[in-house]
């Protein structure tokens, strides 16, 4: 029995990640919240013939509660998206407040669910659920994902383009590590399961590397001020949490790069912080999953040159934004003291 919601679930994410998670047949509950629009799209879903009961929430009559009941995953895509000319930082004044009040709805409810993180900033949301979690003394680092995946499918897909045969993007593995904006962003072209051509010119090389660093900017310039990628996610979204709920069943050697606390695996994270030449909080790197979460954290490995210019390149930005996140939650518990009588 797995239970997984999905909060912002009608959303341009949340309901093709809803219908994906419905096609999934380890699912067998699924509860749909939003401040919109649910009854809806959980009505339409529920006449699809696969396992999953699914139920629709709003936020009166305890909606976020009822959703959250006995959940065993929580995919969050709930905030606002992107228009043109914004960065996802720009984002972090709306989304900030929506994660941390969803967060704590989980941390009342639902503690010991695997929380997966999509709603951007997605290097200071991640952040802000941990500084929630662990306000209320339920935090367990190995249950809690930033997904990334979105930049490894991109990955694979712009590589199988280069290798000119897009049937192999299904089997295109490429590490992408670090953070998930701009910069943050580090594709390990060299890890790639299937080898850029040999000789490729550095120009070439060079746009690759942007061109996954920034393939949403790509997107968000295409839709025109409607929004960033939102079918693209679902499936990204759906890929991963198809992950963690087969690696909770007991299927071993499921791995995928994800943003993660590095207290979620010590051991593992001493080695790749001996790489980066300095701690940080979270990073993402090829994370082990298991029946309880993170497993272990794959080390970097070997790198080329240019792959260690673009990991030191991220870590400045990632540690700001990880701050960012912290202390957003530190000063809203801050001011609800202050203001008196607290709702968090
Ligand atoms: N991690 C990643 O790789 C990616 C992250 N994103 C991010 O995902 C987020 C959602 O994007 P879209 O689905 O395109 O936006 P959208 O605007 O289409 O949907 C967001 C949904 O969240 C809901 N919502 C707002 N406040 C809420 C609350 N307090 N509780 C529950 N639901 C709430 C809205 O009603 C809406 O249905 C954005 O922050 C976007 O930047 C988008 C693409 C990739
Ligand atoms: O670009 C955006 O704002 C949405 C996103 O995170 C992505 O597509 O990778």
């Amino acid at each position: 029995m797995v239970k997984a919601v999905v909060l912002g679930a009608a959303g341009g994410i949340g309901q093709p990640l809803a219908l994906l998670l419905k096609a999934n047949p380890l699912v067998t509950e699924l509860g749909l919240f939003d401040i919109v629009n649910t009854p809806g799209v959980a009505a339409d879903l529920s006449h699809i013939s696969t396992p999953a009961k699914v139920e629709g929430y709003l936020p009166p009559d305890d909606g976020l509660k009822k959703a959250l009941t006995g959940a065993d995953i929580v995919v969050i895509p709930a905030g606002v998206p992107r228009k043109p000319g914004m960065t996802r930082d720009d984002l972090f004044k709306i989304n900030a407040g929506i994660v941390k009040d969803l967060a704590t709805g989980i941390a009342t409810t639902a503690p010991k669910a695997f929380v997966l993180v999509i709603s951007n900033p997605v290097n200071s949301t991640v952040p802000i659920v941990a500084e929630v979690f662990k306000k209320h003394n339920v935090y367990d680092p190995k249950r809690l994902f930033g997904v990334t995946t979105l930049d490894v499918v991109r990955a694979s897909t712009f590589v199988s383009e280069i290798l000119g045969n897009l049937s192999l993007s299904k089997e295109v593995v490429v590490p992408v590590v670090g953070g998930h904006s701009g910069v943050t962003i580090v594709p390990l072209l060299s890890q790639s399961s299937h080898p850029l051509p040999a000789g490729i010119a550095t120009s070439d090389y060079e746009a690759l590397v942007k061109r996954i660093q920034f393939g949403g900017d790509e997107v968000v310039k295409a839709k025109q001020g409607a929004g960033s990628a939102t079918l693209s996610m679902a499936f990204a979204g759906a890929e991963f949490a198809g992950k963690v709920i087969r690696a909770v069943k007991g299927e071993k050697g499921i791995t995928a790069p994800t943003f993660v606390s590095l207290a979620s695996d010590p051991a593992g994270a001493a080695a790749l912080t001996k790489e980066l030449g300095q701690e940080l909080e979270f990073f993402s790197s090829t994370v082990e999953l298991g029946t309880e979460g993170v497993v272990k954290i794959h080390p970097l490995g070997t790198i080329t040159d240019a792959e260690k210019a673009l990991v030191k390149a991220a870590i400045p930005e990632l540690e700001t934004n990880i701050k960012t996140g912290t202390n957003y939650v530190a000063e809203a518990y801050k001011k609800a003291e202050e203001d008196g009588p607290s709702r968090l």
